[in-house]
């Protein structure tokens, strides 16, 4: 490695890449590379680090972060009803988790740049067929057929271009008034409406009317809430992408990965002699990693290391992601340890990939019962050591999909085939995932008035 490459986001390259794509044909890569590294940014070092602050704040316990969208995006699913809903669904939950912590809540889709998954294996296999395993848009297509197997680095550019486009559909709905929290009965209007969820929230939106006519009394002014911060992230997987996509800020000389606002490393490529992480611990977004059941608490001080030496609140979040079965012996220890190390680290909980089981029908689910319990245990082991639960990382879609089982209206294992649209992981649909905002504030909630006991005997 040369002094200069050593610098640059581009230092990575001599380093083991996990789940990188072979490309059959590199001088086609190396055009859309090119071409990616002189496009426009899709988003600005300054939303960036306005992204970082906010998630400085929750890592001091003072905001809470929502995270949330598909599993994995696709290039057809680019509309605007389908991000609509999908803003809709994350709006609706920041609201029942606003109302319920009193923290402000960090709004952050998992949009405009999921394009590709890490897996298990390198093929799949159907009726004695063997094929390279889809690795998300960005990278081959979903039909069982050699031709759309293949890895086409064309899909790069596409990629490019479907975030751009759902970046502006974002920021249209975010900014333009249909965010606006006087709207919060109308992202209700819909298939939720009528169900013991859409009622429960409705109730909700009739009290935080109450609270803004009370604030507009007082002398609030109605642009206080006429518009939301959104922002966006998605896994940095495939580096020659990410790497394209990196661009020195001109204003301090840092770089930043404009294809998003955060980005995190996934728990399949979280080596810390790994490409993945020496990119990351190049640029200056804010990042997260994913920890699943096998980390050590050694391996997370080695990561603070890594990729926030600084210490620097808002840097670094911790997405865990243990299963509901180990959180409640797993993260106490790895809490204890980086707490007592100083670093200030945003602990967030990812209650749906250590959770995944394979239905009788061959669809790969997700119990509802067990997101919710693991989210019980992410809040409970907090509440015992005395830290912040920062947030929750969820995938979700604003669709009436039958793809996790259980949660709001009941979706069981038969049901799985009737609308099964995720071209990977099952996703929580519109009622659970309002479920899940409500269940998830409560907790929150009994959280606070146990602080509030302990203070109370404490000052008695
Ligand atoms: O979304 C996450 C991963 O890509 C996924 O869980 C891996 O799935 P696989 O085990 O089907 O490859
Ligand atoms: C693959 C993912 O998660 P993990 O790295 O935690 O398995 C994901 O969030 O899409």
């Amino acid at each position: 490695m040369d002094a200069t490459q050593a610098a640059s986001p581009h230092s990575w390259r001599s380093l083991p890449a996990a789940q990188q794509p072979v490309w059959p044909d590199e001088r086609a890569l190396a055009t859309v590379l090119d071409d990616l590294a002189t496009a426009p940014p899709l988003v600005f070092a300054g939303e960036c680090d306005q992204l970082r602050s906010r998630l400085a704040a929750v890592a001091r316990g003072e905001a809470f972060l929502l995270q949330g969208g598909d599993c994995a995006e696709t290039f057809d699913a680019v509309s605007a009803d389908q991000v609509r809903d999908k803003l809709k669904t994350l709006l609706q939950m920041a609201a029942v988790l606003t109302y319920a912590t009193s923290l402000p809540v960090v709004k952050v889709g998992r949009i405009a740049g999921q394009y590709s998954k890490p897996r298990s294996g390198s093929t799949e296999q159907r009726d004695g067929v063997e094929l390279p395993v889809y690795r998300g848009d960005a990278v081959n297509g979903l039909d069982f057929t050699p031709q759309s197997r293949t890895p086409d680095p064309e899909r790069l550019r596409r990629m490019y271009h479907a975030s751009a486009a759902t970046l502006n559909i974002v920021r249209a709905f975010t900014t333009g008034g249909y965010a606006d929290l006087r709207q919060v009965h109308t992202w209700n209007q819909d298939f939720v409406a009528s169900s013991p969820i859409g009622e429960r929230y409705e109730r909700l939106a009739d009290e935080i009317d109450r609270a803004l006519a009370f604030l507009r009394a007082c002398g609030a002014q109605p642009g206080e809430f006429g518009s939301t911060e959104f922002y966006s992230s998605h896994e940095a997987l495939i580096l020659d992408y990410e790497a394209a996509l990196t661009r020195r800020d001109s204003r301090t000389g840092d770089w930043y990965d404009v294809s998003g606002h955060m980005v995190w490393i996934g728990e399949r490529t979280r080596q810390l002699d790994g490409a993945h992480v020496e990119f990351a611990s190049r640029v200056r977004n804010p990042v997260a990693v994913k920890l699943g059941p096998s980390v050590t608490a050694d391996e997370a001080l080695a990561l603070i290391d890594r990729l926030d030496p600084d210490r620097e609140p808002g840097r670094l979040s911790f997405i865990t992601r243990m299963g509901a079965g180990r959180i409640r012996d797993v993260l106490p220890g790895l809490v204890e340890k980086v707490t007592a190390s100083g670093a200030r680290i945003a602990w967030i909980c990812d209650p749906m990939h250590g959770n995944t089981f394979t239905a009788p029908s061959g669809h790969k689910t997700r119990r509802f019962d067990d997101v919710l319990d693991e989210v019980r245990g992410f809040f409970e082991v907090h509440r015992e050591l005395g830290t912040h639960p920062g947030g929750l990382h969820v995938e979700l879609t604003g669709e009436d999909v039958t793809e996790c089982v259980g949660g709001g209206a009941e979706v069981r294992l038969d049901d799985l085939a009737h609308r099964y649209e995720s071209a990977c992981d099952p996703r929580l649909n519109r009622y659970q995932s309002l479920d899940l905002a409500f269940q998830a504030a409560e907790l929150y909630q009994e959280r606070t008035v146990a602080r509030g006991a302990v203070r109370t005997a404490a000052g008695a």
